[in-house]
């Protein structure tokens, strides 16, 4: 038997329960959970995740164990005590399903002594090495659900300017993505021109041509590039340059946490299951030190020393598109 420790670490990501069911689901795995990412090792009691336990709950919104941001991992000590804690109990390893926050302090654990496995897990689908992180094809679902509305609101009432600012962190995936797939006029992202003047002139060609628009922006998406982990409202400031330079009042929306939530989309389910499978069979061959993710359509297990430091990008193909139709601003760069 196997005794293996799990966290969730960073936002939540819907999905995760398929990966965690699989793995508690295991004859040979006795799994346990920690609340609260990485300073639930210290602060929280082992949580059996068995079979019974799992059952069910699959395709739960309520993630089994919860999820959490702390300083901990930063510093050598803070990694030291961790590592005794989970050490002293015996586990065999940890098992940390989260962002790329998360995935540097799971290489630092390894480094250090005690062995991890690495998850993918958030919305904003910018994990090194992956091409997929667990979560994101929900909070794009969510994302499309929501352009539904805005389209017919439009329509409904001509003439309007429509601003909806989504979260992403430092990535621009979310808002190229549903802006392309949720027929949106503009995506503001931070991998492109986020300058004012760009903005407004990209406006203002649009609205030669047709009587509303949409617009999606990132939340990083500041002219000056000056953002911080988790802050909103970009969107004011877009707006404000819009509406001094046409005229016309911006209907400002942030989309906001709820699209971490909610029940799996058929990928997050279906790739979930996938991945706990495949760590379930890291974790039977003692193969550690590794990330479970998604390269293609093909679940990897990745070495951490092969997981290369690389800038996260865009989509090529998404990014294409984009240009072609004038969904981005690359101008003025
Ligand atoms: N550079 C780092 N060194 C050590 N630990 C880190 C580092 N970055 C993040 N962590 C640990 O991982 C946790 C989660 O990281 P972070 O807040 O960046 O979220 P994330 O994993 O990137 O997920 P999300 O994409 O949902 O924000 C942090 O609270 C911290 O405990
Ligand atoms: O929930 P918090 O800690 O405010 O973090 C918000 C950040 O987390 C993410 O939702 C990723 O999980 C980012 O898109 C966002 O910037």
């Amino acid at each position: 038997m196997k005794k293996v420790a799990l966290i969730t670490s960073g936002g939540d990501g819907a999905g995760i329960n398929a990966v965690i069911h699989i793995i508690a689901s295991h004859p040979d795995i006795n799994l346990f959970g920690f609340n609260g990412g990485y300073q639930g090792i210290l602060t929280s009691e082992p949580v059996p995740l068995t079979r019974e336990v799992a059952q069910h709950q699959a395709l739960g919104g309520v993630h089994y164990v919860q999820t959490g941001r702390s300083d901990l991992p930063y510093t050598q000590e803070g990694r030291s005590k961790l590592i005794r804690k989970l050490q002293s109990e015996e586990f065999e390893c940890l098992i940390v399903c989260g962002g790329n926050g998360s995935q540097r302090a799971a290489r630092l654990l390894h480094d250090e002594g005690m062995p991890t496995l690495f998850i993918p897990m958030t919305v904003d689908n910018d994990v090194i090495g992956s091409d997929y992180s667990i979560g994101y094809d929900t909070a794009l679902n969510q994302l499309i659900q929501l352009l539904y509305g805005f389209h017919d609101t439009a329509a409904n009432m001509p003439g309007r300017i429509f601003l909806i600012e989504v979260l992403g962190g430092n990535s621009g995936n979310l808002a190229l993505e549903s802006t392309i797939a949720g027929a949106a006029d503009l995506a503001i992202v931070p991998e492109y021109s986020t300058k004012m003047s760009d903005i407004t002139r990209v406006v203002q060609q649009k609205l030669a041509k047709q009587k509303s628009l949409i617009i999606v922006c990132s939340e990083s998406a500041y002219e000056n590039k000056d953002y911080q982990s988790g802050q909103q409202g970009v969107s004011f400031e877009i707006a404000h340059a819009i509406e001094a330079a046409t005229g016309i009042r911006v209907r400002k929306s942030i989309a906001g946490f709820y699209l971490r939530a909610g029940r799996p989309s058929f990928r997050d389910a279906s790739l979930g299951a996938k991945i706990g499978s495949k760590a379930a069979q890291c974790i039977l061959k003692e193969r550690f030190g590794h990330m479970v993710g998604v390269t293609g359509d093909q679940i990897i297990a990745q070495a951490y020393q092969d997981i290369t430091e690389s800038l996260i990008t865009l989509s090529a193909q998404t990014v294409e598109v984009a240009k072609y139709h004038h969904q981005v601003i690359s101008e003025g760069r």
